[in-house]
């Protein structure tokens, strides 16, 4: 066994693997707008009490902006690349279902390096809700996912989730902030240790301890 204290070791570039690579700063402002209203719209949907002539009307609009929108589709495995605010950049799909760009259906949670591993916060609204006004525990595992993968993928390599233990310890209520949180415990060989949480008010709600094993990067 072995403790992580080494620097991150060069991250590869997606492009090697055939994958396209988006900036974030180059994704149109129109796309962003375009991204924030259909969340928005996905969560009017799942709850709205239009009567059936409105919602008949609104099926015909979205179908034919649907039309107009499914032009030259990205390339499945797109990535974008983010600065991070410590100087460094990361990789991530672009569809993330958690944190993608231009996925409307993402909350997003945007995660920031930090002195122990990974920080973000993010609110969720009925669209993940599960019990009544609480968010569905497939989706608080979703979240600690993503944040044992940035924090392992940041203080090592990227790698893919091999195990992710999740205890719920309290509820974890919609529309209040989500403090997420990761952090690498320690490294051996290519398997990665790490342990993720959710804080509402500072009390844990959900706590997660995932094995994430390193892809292996051809020479
Ligand atoms: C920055 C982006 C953040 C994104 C976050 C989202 C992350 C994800 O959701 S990833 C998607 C979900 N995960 C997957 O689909 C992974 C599916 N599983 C796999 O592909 C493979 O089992 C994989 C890659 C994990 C391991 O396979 P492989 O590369 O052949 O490794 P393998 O040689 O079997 O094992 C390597 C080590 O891991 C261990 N290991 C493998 N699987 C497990 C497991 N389930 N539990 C515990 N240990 C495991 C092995 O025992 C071995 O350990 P040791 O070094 O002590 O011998």
């Amino acid at each position: 066994m072995t403790v992580n204290t080494q620097p991150a070791p060069q991250r590869p570039d997606p492009r090697a693997f055939g994958l396209p690579v988006v900036e974030q700063a180059d994704i149109p402002a129109e796309l962003r707008d375009l991204v924030a209203r259909v969340h928005t719209l996905i969560d009017v949907v799942a709850n709205t009490g239009a009567d059936t002539d409105t919602l008949a009307e609104a099926a015909a609009t979205i179908e034919d902006v649907t039309a107009r929108l499914d032009v030259a589709r990205r390339q499945i495995g797109t990535m974008v690349r983010r600065e991070l605010d410590d100087g460094t950049a990361e990789h991530g799909t672009i569809t993330n279902i958690v944190a993608g760009d231009t996925n409307p259906a993402a909350p997003p949670l945007f995660l920031q390096p930090t002195a122990e591993g990974v920080r973000g916060e993010v609110t969720l609204g009925t669209l993940y809700q599960g019990p009544p006004g609480l968010v569905h525990g497939g989706w608080i595992a979703a979240l600690l996912d993503q944040a044992v993968g940035t924090a392992s993928s940041l203080a090592t390599s990227p790698g893919l989730t091999a195990k992710l233990e999740v205890d719920y310890r309290r509820p974890t209520p919609l529309f209040n902030p989500l403090e997420i949180t990761a952090e690498v415990r320690r490294t051996e060989r290519r398997k990665v240790f790490v342990t993720g949480r959710i804080r509402v008010n500072g009390e844990i709600t959900a706590e997660a301890n995932a094995i994430m094993v390193r892809v292996e990067i051809p020479a």
